[in-house]
C-alpha cells in the first residue's frame, strides 16, 4: 500500500494503487478523483473551450502525468519486501536456530535454496513487471490546442484538453470523447476483438435543437469515445476540417489505467483452499505449542542445560510448520502455466490457474466461439408490397433493387493495408454482391463536402468508367455503428447523381420489425422467421427509408433514434449458422468431467435453441422451459410464464406464474433432471426487476440466455457465482469482456498479442482450449493439494519422531535431516509437479498415461535404494550420520530403538507419499494408480507391522545389539502408526 497524504493548493489528498482521493470537506471523507462527476450534458464537451495556461498547470497539478507508469521495482526493494513476507521471517529465524543448534549443513542447505527461490522470485517479477510495461507504457506526440494547436507529448494532457485526431492514425494515450468526423478503431488491446470499429461524433444538441442534451454517460456512449490503448488505423474528416476529440481521462484513470490496475492489484480471491491451508497451518502451529509445552517438561525435569532446552523447543515449531509450504505449493502453477504457453494460451493472471481447477460451469458466446464467425450467405427473402418472395439463393439475379444496395451499403467495412476488413457478417453479405469498395480520396467535389466511402458493382458490364458519374456509384455518408445493446446498424447514403439520402438499417429481425412501419411487414413475418431460426440459421433483416427533405447538413447532425423509425422492411438475409468441428466433442468432454455448459448469447432464441441441441448442449431426449415475463399493460406487474418448447417447434403453455414443482408437474416433467431453462435478454431484465427470487432457481437450470446484451452476460455470471458456482467463460468479442472480466476464468479467444481483456487469451479460435485450462488448472491445484498434504503429514510424522526421541534423550542428525526435507521433499514435489500432466479430463477414461508410473517409480525408489542404503550408511558408518545422541547413554538398547525410529519414519512417508500420490487425483483414477494405491498400502502396512511386531532379530543380532525391552515401547510404535495412517485416511477424506 502506498498512502502518502500531501496538500496540492489546501488540497488533501491521498494516493493509493496508483489513485488520489481527495478530502471532501462537506462531507468529510476521501473521495476518489473521477475526471468529471457524471453530471455533465453532451452539450458540455461541444462547448469546449481552449485550457489556459494556469488551469493547465492546475489540472496538471490535481491529475498528474498523463501517462500509465509500470515501474520496475528495484531489486534492493523487491528484496526488502520480499524478505519481510512471514514465511521468509520464519525461515530466517529457523536457519538462526539451526545454526545455534550446530546443523551447520541443514542450515546451509536451507539458505542456499532460500537465496535460490528468492532470486528466482525477484527475477520472475521484474521479467513480469518490464513485459507489463512494454506492453502498456508509451507516449506520443498529440496534437492539442493551447493557443493554437501545437505537438506536445501526450505526457502534459489533461481531461479538458481539445487533441486533434492524426489523419493516418496513431495509438490513443488517454480516454477522450470524438466530437467531429470518424474513427476507425481497433480496440483489441481492450477487448481481444481485432474487429476494425468505427466511432462516430457525439451528437450536439446544440446544432439539433429537436436533440435531447442528455446527461454524457461512459456506457451510454461508448461508440462516441476513443479509449485509451486502441489503435486509430484511420480518421474520416470534413473537407480540411480537423477531426477533434476532448480528453475524458487520463493515466490510470483511463479504461486500459483500469484494466492495468487490475493486474497490478488484483482483487484478493475468495477461494477456499488458500483460506483452508492457513486455517491448517494455525492448527499445526498449535501442535507445535503441545510439542514444545511437552519438551519443556521433559528436558526440564532430566536438567538439562536452559540453552539446550531452548534449542530443542524451538526446533519442534520449525519441523511442525514446514516453512517452504507456499514456494512448494505454487510448483503446480509454474508447471500449468508452462504447458499452457505451448498450447497457444497465454495466461496474464497465474493464480488464476488453479481457480481453474475448480470450475464446475462454463458459459459459451454463440458466435465466433461455438459456430463458425464467417457464416456463408445461405440465400435472401425479400419481401415486396408486405409480402415475402421465394426465398433466393443466386445473389447476382436480384438485379437492381434497394436489397441490393442494402447489402452493398450497409456494413462498417474498411480497406486496411489494400484489404477489405471489419465484421466477418458484413464482409460475407458485402462480397455476395460482387461490388466494390472505395476508400475516400482527396477529391471533396462529388459529395458536398464530406469524404464518403463509396461502393459500385464491379462487374464490367454494369461499370463504363469508374471514374465518371454513373448512377452505380453509391457513396455511404454517415454511419450508424452496429451495438449489441440496438442489435442493429445503419448507414446513411446518397447515390451519385441524385439529391435525396437514403438510411439502411440492417439488424436482428425483431428489432428491425419494431423499427418498421406495420404495414411494410408481411403478414407471415414470424412464421417464415421461425421457419428458419428453428433449423438453426442466423437471420439479419434489412429496411429501408427515404430521407426527402433532408438536406447534407441536416443528415449529418440528425440523432440516431429519429432517424431509425417509420422503416420499409426490405427482406431477410439468411447465414449459415455452422458449428466448429471441435464445438461438439469438447462439450462432450466437458459434460463427462461433469461440467456444466450454458451458451449465452446475441443472437435469436430459436437459433441458440436449434445450436444448442446441435452442439449437444442439451441431448435430444431432454426438454427446455421457456421462461418469459410479459408485460401486458404498464402499470401492472408483469406475468412470469413458463412455456415449453422441443426441437421440433416450440408449444406454448402457459403455466403458472411462481416457479415450484406443481409447474414442472403441469409441463408434464417427471424426471426433473431433463429440463434445461431458456430465457431472452428482455424477460431477464424483467425477471431481475420484479421476480429476483427466480434467478437464483433459474440459473441452476438454465443452460441458453438468447438476446442477451453485454452487461447481462456479466449479470448471467454473477448470479451464477452468487449461487456458489465456479464459472468459466469462453468468448471472442467486444460484447463478452465485462463477463470474461467477471468469471473466475475469462477465456478470449483472440488474436491479439498484447491483450489485457481476460486473466487467459487463446490463439486457437476454438473451444479445446476450455479442456486445456480446466486440465491444467485441475492438474495445478491437485499439485497444489498433493503437496499441501504430503508437506502436512510428512511433518507431523517427523514431528512425532522426535517427540519419541526426545523421549529417549536422542534426536536426529543434520544428515537425516537433510535426507528427509531435501532429498525426499524436492524430488517429490518436483516429480509431482511435472507429473500431473494427464491427456483427459474424464474421471472414467481407462487410460494410463506414459507419465502415470513415474510418482510410483519415485515411492519404488524410496523403498529398493533409498531405504536399504540408509541401513548401510547406518551399519558402517557406526551409526554417527544417523542419530545425534543428546545425553550420554550408556544403554546400548536405545539404538535399537533410534533404528525403528527412524524406519518408521521413512515408512510413514512412504504410506502418505503414496496415498497423496494414487489418490490425488480423483478424477483420473486410472485402473493403474488403484491398484497401485492398494498394492502401496498393503506393502507399507505389512513393513510397518514387521518392523514393529518382530523388531529385526537378525539385524540385531547382526549389530551385536540387544532387543528393545518393554512391550510398552512396542505399543507405543504401533500406536504411533496407527495415528499417521488416520491422519493420512482424514486428510484424503
Ligand atoms: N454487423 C452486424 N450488423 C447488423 N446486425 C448485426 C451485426 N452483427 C450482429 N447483428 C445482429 O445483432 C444481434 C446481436 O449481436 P451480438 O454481437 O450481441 O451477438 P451475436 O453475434 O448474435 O452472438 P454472440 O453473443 O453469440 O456472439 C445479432 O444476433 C444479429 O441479429
Amino acid at each position: 500500500m502506498n498512502h502518502n497524504a500531501s496538500q496540492v493548493r489546501n488540497i488533501r489528498y491521498f494516493s493509493n494503487k496508483k489513485i488520489k482521493y481527495l478530502w471532501n470537506s462537506s462531507s468529510e471523507t476521501f473521495q476518489k478523483l473521477k475526471a468529471h462527476d457524471g453530471k455533465i450534458s453532451c452539450s458540455f464537451f461541444h462547448q469546449t473551450q481552449e485550457l489556459q495556461a494556469e488551469e493547465i498547470t492546475r489540472r496538471q497539478q490535481f491529475y498528474g502525468v498523463n501517462a500509465i507508469v509500470v515501474r520496475v521495482t528495484p531489486i534492493i526493494k523487491l528484496l526488502f519486501t520480499q524478505v519481510l513476507n512471514p514465511f521468509y521471517v520464519f525461515q530466517i529465524f529457523s536457519v538462526i536456530l539451526w545454526f545455534n543448534d550446530e546443523y551447520y549443513y541443514y542450515a546451509g542447505c536451507i539458505l542456499v535454496v532460500s537465496i535460490i527461490s528468492l532470486s528466482v522470485q525477484i527475477y520472475e517479477t521484474r521479467t513480469m513487471q518490464r513485459t507489463l510495461k512494454h506492453t502498456v507504457t508509451g507516449t506520443d506526440n498529440v496534437t492539442v490546442l493551447r493557443n493554437e494547436y501545437t505537438l506536445e507529448s501526450s505526457e502534459s494532457l489533461v481531461p479538458g484538453d481539445v487533441i486533434e485526431m492524426p489523419r493516418h492514425g496513431c495509438t490513443m494515450q488517454c480516454d477522450a470523447v470524438l466530437l467531429t468526423g470518424n474513427c476507425i478503431v481497433n480496440e483489441s488491446m481492450l477487448t481481444g476483438e481485432s474487429v476494425p470499429v468505427t466511432k462516430t461524433p457525439l451528437p450536439n444538441p446544440r446544432l439539433t435543437p429537436s436533440l435531447p442534451d442528455k446527461s454524457f454517460s461512459m456506457a451510454d456512449h461508448s461508440r462516441h469515445i476513443l479509449f485509451c490503448g486502441t489503435n486509430v488505423i484511420q480518421t474520416r474528416y470534413y473537407g480540411d476540417h480537423r477531426v477533434k476529440a476532448v480528453v475524458l481521462r487520463t493515466g490510470f484513470l483511463t479504461a486500459k489505467g483500469e484494466l492495468v490496475r487490475s493486474i497490478l492489484f488484483p482483487k484478493p480471491v475468495d477461494f477456499k483452499f488458500s483460506q483452508d491451508s492457513m486455517k491448517f497451518i494455525l492448527v499445526l502451529a498449535l501442535i507445535s505449542m503441545a510439542g514444545m509445552i511437552y519438551t519443556l517438561v521433559l528436558m526440564i525435569e532430566r536438567g538439562d542445560t536452559t540453552k539446550l532446552i531452548f534449542l530443542r523447543t524451538l526446533d519442534l515449531i520449525t519441523i511442525v510448520v514446514p516453512p517452504a509450504l507456499p514456494a512448494a505449493m505454487t510448483i503446480g502453477i509454474v508447471f500449468a502455466q508452462n504447458r499452457l504457453k505451448l498450447q497457444n494460451i497465454f495466461c496474464i493472471s497465474p493464480r488464476s490457474i488453479n481457480l481453474c481447477g475448480a470450475l464446475n460451469t462454463f458459459c459459451f458466446d454463440k458466435t465466433g466461439t461455438l459456430t463458425e464467425d464467417g457464416l456463408d450467405l445461405l440465400g435472401v427473402v425479400l419481401s415486396e408490397s408486405g409480402t415475402f418472395q421465394n426465398e433466393e439463393k443466386n445473389i447476382a439475379k436480384l438485379g437492381r433493387c434497394a436489397f441490393l444496395y442494402g447489402m452493398a451499403t450497409c456494413h462498417s467495412l474498411t480497406i486496411i493495408d489494400t484489404e477489405l476488413t471489419g465484421d466477418p457478417l458484413d464482409k460475407k453479405m458485402f462480397d455476395a454482391t460482387q461490388w466494390t469498395l472505395d476508400e475516400p480520396g482527396e477529391d471533396t467535389s462529388r459529395y458536398d463536402v464530406f469524404m464518403p466511402t463509396i461502393v459500385r458493382p464491379s462487374t464490367p458490364d454494369v461499370v463504363q468508367d469508374s471514374h465518371s458519374l454513373t448512377d452505380n456509384q453509391i457513396g455511404i455518408v454517415r454511419q450508424f455503428p452496429f451495438s449489441s445493446n440496438l442489435q442493429r446498424m445503419s448507414v446513411i447514403v446518397r447515390t451519385l447523381g441524385q439529391k435525396n439520402f437514403d438510411l439502411y438499417v440492417k439488424g436482428s429481425p425483431e428489432m428491425i420489425a419494431s423499427l418498421c412501419k406495420a404495414d411494410s411487414i408481411p403478414k407471415d413475418f414470424q412464421q417464415i422467421l421461425s421457419s428458419y431460426t428453428l433449423q438453426g440459421y442466423r437471420v439479419i433483416a434489412l429496411a429501408w427509408k427515404s430521407l426527402k427533405k433532408m438536406g447534407y447538413v441536416k443528415v449529418q447532425r440528425a440523432q440516431r433514434e429519429l432517424m431509425e423509425k417509420d422503416l420499409s422492411f426490405l427482406g431477410l438475409m439468411i447465414l449459415e449458422n455452422r458449428l466448429k468441428v471441435e464445438t461438439v466433442p469438447i462439450i462432450r468432454e466437458l459434460h463427462s468431467a461433469n461440467i456444466r455448459t450454458i451458451m449465452v448469447t446475441g443472437d435469436n432464441m430459436l437459433t441458440a435453441l436449434s445450436v444448442a441441441y446441435d452442439c449437444r448442449m442439451v441431448q435430444p431426449s431432454e426438454h427446455i422451459i421457456l421462461t418469459q415475463v410479459v408485460h401486458n399493460s404498464t402499470d401492472e406487474q408483469p406475468a412470469l410464464r413458463w412455456t415449453y418448447a422441443d426441437n421440433s417447434s416450440m408449444r406454448v403453455q402457459e403455466v403458472s406464474t411462481r416457479m415450484n414443482r406443481h409447474d414442472l408437474v403441469a409441463l408434464d416433467i417427471d424426471d426433473t433432471n431433463r429440463f434445461h431453462f431458456a430465457i431472452t435478454g428482455k424477460s431477464w431484465a424483467l425477471l431481475r426487476q420484479y421476480y429476483s427470487h427466480v434467478i437464483p432457481k433459474l440459473v441452476v437450470r438454465g443452460t441458453i440466455f438468447a438476446r442477451f446484451a453485454p452487461e447481462q452476460k456479466q449479470q448471467l455470471i454473477e448470479a451464477l457465482q452468487e449461487v456458489g458456482y465456479y464459472v468459466g467463460m469462453c468468448g471472442d468479442g467486444a460484447n463478452d469482456c465485462g463477463a470474461l472480466k467477471t468469471a473466475h476464468a475469462g477465456i478470449s479467444l483472440s488474436e491479439a498479442e498484447a491483450s489485457v481483456a481476460s486473466p487467459f487469451t487463446s490463439k486457437e479460435a476454438n473451444i479445446s482450449c476450455v479442456c486445456n485450462v480446466v486440465r491444467e488448472g485441475r492438474a495445478a491445484l491437485v499439485t497444489s493439494f498433493g503437496i499441501f498434504k504430503f508437506m502436512a503429514c510428512y511433518s507431523l510424522t517427523q514431528f512425532l519422531s522426535v517427540c519419541i526421541l526426545y523421549w529417549f534423550g536422542a534426536n536426529l542428525t543434520d544428515f537425516t535431516f537433510l535426507y528427509i526435507d531435501m532429498f525426499l521433499l524436492t524430488s517429490l514435489s518436483i516429480t509431482f509437479g511435472y507429473t500431473q500432466a494427464y491427456p483427459r479430463l474424464v474421471p472414467k477414461a481407462p487410460q494410463v498415461s506414459l507419465l502415470a508410473p513415474l510418482p510410483i517409480l519415485s515411492i519404488a525408489l524410496q523403498m529398493c535404494v533409498v531405504l536399504p542404503v540408509q541401513l548401510l550408511v547406518w551399519l558402517f558408518t557406526t551409526r554417527q550420520p544417523w542419530f545425534e545422541p543428546l545425553v550420554p547413554n550408556e544403554d546400548e538398547d536405545y539404538t535399537c530403538h533410534e533404528v525403528t525410529v527412524v524406519f518408521l519414519v521413512s515408512s510413514f512417508q512412504y504410506v502418505t507419499t503414496a496415498v497423496v500420490f494414487s489418490k490425488g487425483a480423483p478424477y483420473r483414477k486410472t485402473v493403474f494408480s488403484n491398484y497401485a494405491f492398494l498394492i502401496n498400502i498393503i506393502i507399507a502396512i505389512a513393513i510397518n507391522v514387521y518392523l514393529t511386531m518382530y523388531p529385526f532379530e537378525w539385524l540385531v543380532s547382526l549389530m551385536e545389539l540387544k532387543l528393545p525391552p518393554s512391550l510398552e515401547f512396542r505399543g507405543l510404535i504401533v500406536g504411533v502408526a496407527i495415528i499417521n495412517f488416520l491422519l493420512c485416511y482424514l486428510l484424503e477424506v
